[in-house]
């Protein structure tokens, strides 16, 4: 009768056991008991009175989906799948841009300017011109550096940050990463040239960018400037000048002699104030690179237009898939700031490794987020880069597998779980050779150990292997696969079988790539699909015979017969003259009489008038004789070839 206790117990039993078990598709015994929360010998139980061998059960015996369902079956309990890849569950862990910030919290900014127009019209000198202006104006007058931007003040107090790279290039290439950085672009027109190509494309930059346009009408100290001209044809590109009635305002400028350099300047600061640039100017940092390059003293040093918040020194940035904690800032005069507003452009120290230009700076609260966000990205980049090579060789196998298909209709196709499951079973009697048995190194047969980083590159490489249909040129075998990095075991079961190991995007350590090559394993290691698949090809088509194939190197034709007595022998000797090419000694011969083929050999003799000789050229006359029994007649023909050994190429095509 049961006691309370008992039946305690028997309540506690009931939620200890799993009632619905995650298993995929195959399992070990070991993980099948682990996943059921029972030990090894249950697993056994279960499957006593099954077409199972329970003799060559182990722990880690692989075991085939419907015997695992047999085994949660039998123990009364449910099964669900398990999820393919853990990874593939990961949160989001990236950072974005804040939304917009309340209005009230926002203040004026600077503009940022790009100067752009045609080629020669005077934009490098404009921004020499505009650097120098500051160096006047601020006793420091130093060296000032090239960082990608550079500050100007006007005396007034307003200031106006000018990205010194000119032209649109720089301007487009930042656009198409959808960072745009700038808020008016001034565009550049010689006064003695007028409207030209890039003067237009420049236009419509700025227009799709949606960015306000002021005009530099330059070189107008030149004797034949004509800046009235240059707004006239700007009318035809809709770019109307105040004095035609529209809002673009012109300048007149020379830049080669800085004149009404500080009127262009005051024209922008009009602008901008009519554009109401506004940014919030304390809270996390929001930027964009504009340049970024590696010093040998500091490392990868970037500068960066601050969009959004106060750039400090100890901020942590992310950008792209580097992060950094500023170390310095630096303005273009070189000189160390605490920190830097919107609209400032500064070098920023500091960083792990080298972002590139145009992407976005987002600053995050602790180094702790940083490397989780870059960790994310990377991570996030590495599976946009597994699933478009999946799709690219998917697209390329598609073709290849339908005719594929088609060969094969009527003969019993296995589907790949089928394939996965009959290649274990093939297997079972090869695993029970002891390594002392070594299986004899075979010529034509390619075992194979496939690791992968998931179970779903794993399973793309084995599609594609299932495709594979050349095993009468060589054997191929898939004698073990799964997920995480080539380890010992792979290794010591690679050497049994004399195979080779794909592993793709996989690791191997240090210890075990020497063991691999202390054992003579090939260890190849990818990170893209078709180039394994590549080496694969190759490595298959190592394995085959060379085809042999004939080149022809001359001809010649038998003119007479006689006979030249070499001691007591009389050795039949043909007199030919050489039709084509020439005739090599060393080489091989045929005799063609007709369409026949007489003879195949070597040549005993190869003489020209009394003389042995090595070789005779076309048009010659020579005597020769040959290693056999031959009887030669005027008009056989004697070809001369060499035999040429070409590489065998497997005639697996998986498609791409
Ligand atoms: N007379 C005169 N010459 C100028 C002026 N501005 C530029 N130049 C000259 O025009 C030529 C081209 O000037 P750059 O500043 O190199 O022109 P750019 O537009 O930067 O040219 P790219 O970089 O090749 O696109 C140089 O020889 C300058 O000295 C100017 O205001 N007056």
């Amino acid at each position: 009768c049961p006691t309370e206790t008992d039946h305690k117990d028997k309540k506690v039993k009931v939620k200890v056991d799993k009632q619905e078990v995650e298993i995929r598709q195959t399992m070990t015994v070991a993980s099948l008991a682990e996943a059921m929360n029972k030990d090894f010998d249950h697993v056994i139980e279960a499957l006593l009175n099954t077409s199972l061998d329970m003799d060559s059960l182990e722990p880690d015996s692989v075991l085939e989906e419907r015997w695992i369902k047999e085994v949660v079956k039998r123990s009364g309990m449910k099964f669900s799948w398990a999820k393919l890849s853990d990874s593939r569950e990961r949160p989001n862990r990236d950072v974005h841009r804040r939304p917009a910030a309340d209005p009230s919290s926002l203040a004026l900014r600077p503009p940022v300017v790009t100067i752009m127009g045609h080629v020669d019209h005077g934009k490098t000198t404009l921004l020499d011109s505009l650097r120098k202006s500051q160096i006047v104006s601020t006793e420091a007058g130093g060296i000032t550096q090239h960082i990608g931007a550079f500050l100007v003040q006007l005396p007034t107090g307003e200031k106006i940050t000018f990205l010194d790279t000119p032209g649109h290039a720089a301007f487009s290439s930042m656009r198409a990463r959808g960072a745009n950085a700038t808020d008016i672009v001034i565009l550049v027109v010689a006064a003695d040239d007028g409207v030209m190509n890039q003067t237009v494309e420049s236009i419509q930059h700025a227009r799709t960018a949606n960015v306000p346009i002021i005009v530099a009408v330059n070189k107008c100290d030149k004797p034949q400037a004509d800046p009235q001209r240059v707004k006239r044809e700007l009318l035809a590109y809709d770019v109307v000048c105040e004095e035609f009635g529209g809002d673009v305002q012109a300048i007149h400028v020379s830049a080669l002699k800085g004149d009404n350099l500080m009127a262009l300047a005051e024209a922008t600061v009009t602008l901008a104030e009519i554009l109401e640039l506004k940014a919030e100017p304390s809270g996390l940092v929001e930027g964009i690179i504009i340049e970024s390059r590696t010093d040998k003293g500091k490392g990868p040093v970037t500068t960066a237009i601050v969009q959004r918040g106060l750039l400090k020194r100890g901020s942590v940035l992310v950008a792209g898939k580097s992060w950094a904690k500023v170390r310095y800032l630096l303005d273009e005069n070189g000189r160390a700031l605490t920190e830097a507003g919107p609209s400032a452009a500064v070098e920023v120290v500091g960083w792990k490794e080298l972002p590139s230009a145009g992407e976005i700076i987002l600053e995050v609260e602790s180094e702790q987020r940083a490397r989780e966000v870059v960790e994310w990205r990377t991570y996030e980049e590495e599976q946009q880069k597994l699933q478009e090579e999946q799709s690219v060789i998917e697209l390329k196998q598609k073709q290849h597998l339908e005719e594929y298909k088609k060969e094969r209709e009527g003969l019993t196709h296995l589907s790949w779980r089928q394939r996965k499951s009959a290649l274990y079973r093939a297997n079972k009697g090869k695993f029970s050779v002891r390594p002392s048995e070594k299986m004899q190194r075979d010529e034509h047969n390619l075992p194979l150990i496939i690791k992968g980083d998931m179970d779903g590159s794993v399973e793309a490489i084995l599609n594609i292997l299932d495709t594979y249909d050349a095993q009468q040129q060589c054997q191929m075998d898939v004698v073990h696969f799964g997920i995480g990095d080539v380890s010992e075991n792979d290794v010591n079961m690679a050497q049994m079988f004399t195979g080779s190991i794909y592993g793709f995007n996989v690791g191997a350590s240090k210890p075990i790539q020497q063991l691999a090559a202390r054992c003579g394993v090939p260890l190849r290691l990818h990170t893209i699909i078709y180039k394994l698949i590549d080496e694969l090809k190759d490595e298959l088509s190592s394995k085959l015979p060379p085809h042999v194939s004939e080149n022809v190197i001359g001809e010649a034709t038998v003119l007479a017969m006689f006979d030249v007595s070499v001691g007591k022998k009389k050795v039949p000797v043909a007199g030919c003259r050489i039709q084509k090419g020439q005739l090599d000694r060393r080489l091989k011969f045929r005799l063609i009489r007709g369409r026949d083929v007489l003879w195949e050999g070597s040549l005993a003799a190869l003489k020209h008038h009394k003389d042995d000789v090595q070789v005779v050229k076309v048009g010659m006359e020579c005597g020769l004789s040959v290693d056999g029994d031959v009887a030669f007649n005027p008009g056989d023909v004697i070809v001369c070839y060499e035999e040429v050994d070409t590489p065998q190429v497997t005639s697996w095509n998986p498609g791409f």
